[in-house]
């Protein structure tokens, strides 16, 4: 669209005029000016049907209730005391290939899936305390497979259903037996996970609040539920069950899509660039198997370069979305909004624009960060978005990025498993998934 209409475009969903933006500068004014952009409406619409409580779908008082229970969780003092489980969940998927590694030349062309048992199994033990045991069943197991395919199944709902009608998502939703089953043995799990909670003690839960989301959430339940519904959103304290039920649920799904989907995307791209892979394992130095702190991995500034290269290069969300509340021109562009438009934010444009990057975007090229590009338009690489509306889950991403990568290189080598089975290329789901992932997995 913007090669033909430009870094500014209208065009119509039902009576709604939808802007699409490319360029670096208005994009900068909409995050900078919260009062006038909100929550995009296209956005929460959709997510509506699926999860209409969670903190995605809110805006006003009822966002803030549930952002002052839930924010303060993912700042990166807290989610820093992850690092040892992360540690642990990765240690497993290292045993898992290494009791595979019977055959050297064996192409592993299910990397998506491993990453995705991976990242669910750290989100839950994060997030919840509970183990989704991703990780500890075989891969047959039918009670692993039900998991991840319910929540496979419950994104490409999610997905089909972007393109319709509301009414008919609504309608879809109501009679298809494939989301009743897939959400039916999520919301299983999202019981089971609230009912070990609930069984711990209320001091137990009360001292784990500041730093288990599983444990503020429950802690802030509703204990007199007829008071709260009488009161309006900024009286209101706590959460209802059901908007516990729905930020865990949404939790469950943002926790690990987007992650898994970027460390597949590293996995694919080390495959493909020895080179890099071969600087990483020498920033690694000696520290070869030994578990890295904190303050080691903050030290690894080349791991750093690749994995805002990987974000860069493959963005796992191509784009976001804003309402405008009150009428506004924007700066760069002078294109005249109007109360009630909405913002499509082009997020992956921007990463492949020429204008922005001295060298060229189409490479992956990690050294860009250190070099010509280091000064880059900070509003040319957002892969969590930007504003009061940015990704919450952006500080345990990058983590769960720098500390996983660190171990896999520790151990392994990824080697290209052919042109074909392992050409890249992408499918959107959710998330810019890559498309055609086959490598070899070489334990040093
Ligand atoms: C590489 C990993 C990730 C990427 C690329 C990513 C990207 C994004 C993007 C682009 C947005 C929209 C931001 C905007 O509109 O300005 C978003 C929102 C969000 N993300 Fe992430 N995300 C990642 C990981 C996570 C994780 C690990 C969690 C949970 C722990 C999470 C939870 C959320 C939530 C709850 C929102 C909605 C925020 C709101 O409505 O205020 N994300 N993410």
């Amino acid at each position: 669209m913007q090669a033909e209409f430009g870094d500014v475009y209208q065009f119509w969903v039902g009576p709604m005029r939808v802007i699409g933006l490319c360029n670096a500068e208005d994009i900068q004014h909409v995050f900078g000016h919260r009062h006038i952009y909100e929550q995009g409406s296209l956005y929460r619409d959709h997510h509506t049907h699926f999860f209409s409580e969670a903190i995605i779908c809110n805006i006003g008082a009822k966002y803030k209730r549930h952002a002052s229970i839930i924010l303060p969780l993912f700042r990166r003092s807290n989610v820093l005391d992850s690092l040892e489980l992360i540690n642990d969940c990765t240690d497993q998927l290292l045993d898992r290939w290494r009791s595979k590694n019977d055959d050297p030349t064996r192409i592993h062309l299910d990397i998506g899936k491993q990453c995705q048992d991976l990242l669910l199994a750290i989100f839950g033990l994060i997030g919840f305390d509970f183990d989704l045991q991703t990780l500890t069943d075989d891969d047959n197991d039918a009670k692993n497979n039900k998991l991840t395919k319910s929540l496979h199944e419950f994104l490409n709902i999610f997905m089909m259903t972007i393109a319709m009608p509301s009414i008919m998502t609504k309608i879809y939703l109501k009679f298809s037996t494939r989301y009743r089953q897939a959400f039916n043995i999520i919301n299983d799990y999202v019981d089971s996970i609230i009912e070990q909670e609930q069984n711990k003690t209320q001091e137990s839960i009360g001292k784990r609040k500041r730093n288990s989301l599983i444990a503020s959430l429950v802690y802030s339940l509703h204990q007199d539920k007829k008071n709260e519904a009488t009161k309006s959103n900024d009286k209101q304290k706590g959460l209802s069950r059901t908007e516990v039920l729905h930020e865990i649920l949404l939790f469950l799904i943002a926790g690990y899509e987007t992650t898994s989907c970027a460390l597949t995307w590293f996995i694919h791209l080390m495959s493909k660039n020895p080179r890099v892979q071969a600087k990483i394992k020498a920033e690694l130095g000696d520290n070869k198997f030994q578990r890295l702190s904190i303050e080691q991995l903050d030290s690894l500034d080349y791991l750093n370069c690749v994995i805002q290269e990987v974000l860069h290069f493959s963005s796992p969300a191509v784009s976001t979305f804003r309402t405008v509340t009150v009428d506004d021109r924007l700066p760069a562009s002078g294109a005249q909004l109007y109360k009630g438009d909405e913002l499509m934010i082009n997020m992956y444009n921007l990463t492949r624009d020429k204008r922005y990057w001295k060298i060229d975007p189409d490479l992956f090229y990690p050294e860009r960060f250190q070099g010509d590009d280091k000064d880059h338009h900070p509003y040319a690489s957002i892969p969590f978005g930007g504003g009061h509306r940015q990704c919450i889950g952006q500080e345990l991403a990058r983590l769960e990025l720098k500390a996983i990568t660190s171990r896999l290189m520790q151990h392994v080598t990824f080697r290209d498993g052919g042109p074909e089975v392992n050409a890249g290329g992408h499918n959107q789901t959710l998330t810019l998934m890559p498309k055609n992932v086959g490598v070899i997995i070489t334990f040093d």
